[in-house]
């Protein structure tokens, strides 16, 4: 409905995969809440952010299950601005580089009456990174190896488990949880340990002849180094345990996007600064 010439334009966007963790856009307010009948699932190729066309990695999709839902997050964009800042920056993140397409859906916000309509970005199976239905145990393989610029596929999937443990402690979601737990232990057969805590990922190689000096945590897109000098050998990963590893790789330069038409100092794709990446 567009609005009326007086009126303040707003529209809602769903988040359900990495845009829980790094919208990469401003917004005015964020909301948790579900969409009806869907599933998530990790059923679209990623030849981009978090694999490559010779590995490619999983991201996640909507797939149509009547009796499921899909918990996320709405974001708010209020006046033109902020709603052409962001379309600019999806159509380009999840639509050019990712394959989605975009519809409309109503969302439900948690412990409230009240419903809006979200714009969904959302990979449809004609689209050729689709993969079409994988087991939880295919899925897992693949993204237990792949990774692409912007980080391990690993970080992709933890992060949207760690932020349905933490906000929705209640909600069931065997696929996702299942998925979690056989990656952690495909890294840890890999000889892997996994460190994930206030959004830092990162990946410790657990070879005793390393030296611990620096441990190289990715944290949002920039790099932060973390003494880890005073590792000490993990006990087996549990779910849930926070142990150190390494950082996954940065992005790589030619892999930046930039608005050079803007200052924006800030890559359209892994929010790292321009400034940063150089280094
Ligand atoms: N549309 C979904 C998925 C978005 C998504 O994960 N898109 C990929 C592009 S293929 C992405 O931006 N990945 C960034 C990253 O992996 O850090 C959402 O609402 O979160």
């Amino acid at each position: 409905m567009p609005s009326s010439p007086h009126e303040t334009p707003s529209m809602w966007v769903f988040g359900y995969g990495s845009l829980i963790w790094k919208p990469g856009f401003t917004y005015t307010e964020k909301i948790i809440g579900f969409i009806e009948g869907y599933a998530r699932r990790f059923w679209q190729g990623s030849i981009s952010h978090r694999g490559t066309s010779e590995y490619p990695g999983r991201v996640a999709t909507l797939v149509k299950e009547n009796e499921s839902k899909v918990w996320g997050l709405a974001y708010l964009l209020v006046g033109d601005d902020q709603i052409a800042e962001a379309m600019d920056h999806l159509d380009l993140r999840e639509c050019t580089l990712g394959g989605y397409t975009t519809f409309t859906e109503t969302f439900y916000q948690k412990d409230k009456e009240d419903t809006v309509s979200v714009w969904i970005y959302s990979a449809t199976p004609d689209n050729h990174l689709y993969t079409g239905p994988e087991t939880v145990e295919q899925v897992a393989h693949q993204v237990s190896k792949a990774r692409g610029f912007c980080g391990h596929n690993a970080e992709y999937v933890l992060k949207i488990a760690n932020f349905m443990q933490q906000h929705l402690p209640n909600v069931e979601e065997d696929d996702l949880y299942t998925l979690e737990k056989l990656i952690l232990k495909n890294l840890e057969q890999m000889g892997f340990t996994v460190y994930l805590k206030d959004h830092v990922f990162s990946l410790i190689e657990n070879n005793p002849d390393l030296e611990y000096g620096e441990n190289m945590a990715l944290h949002n897109g920039s790099l932060q180094a973390e003494k880890t000098s005073n590792l000490k050998p993990v006990p087996p990963l549990q779910h849930g345990r926070k142990v150190r590893v390494y950082g996954t790789p940065e992005c790589e330069p030619e892999n930046h996007l930039f608005d050079n038409a803007s200052d924006d100092e800030t890559c359209l794709i892994c929010n790292c600064s321009r400034m940063q990446s150089a280094s």
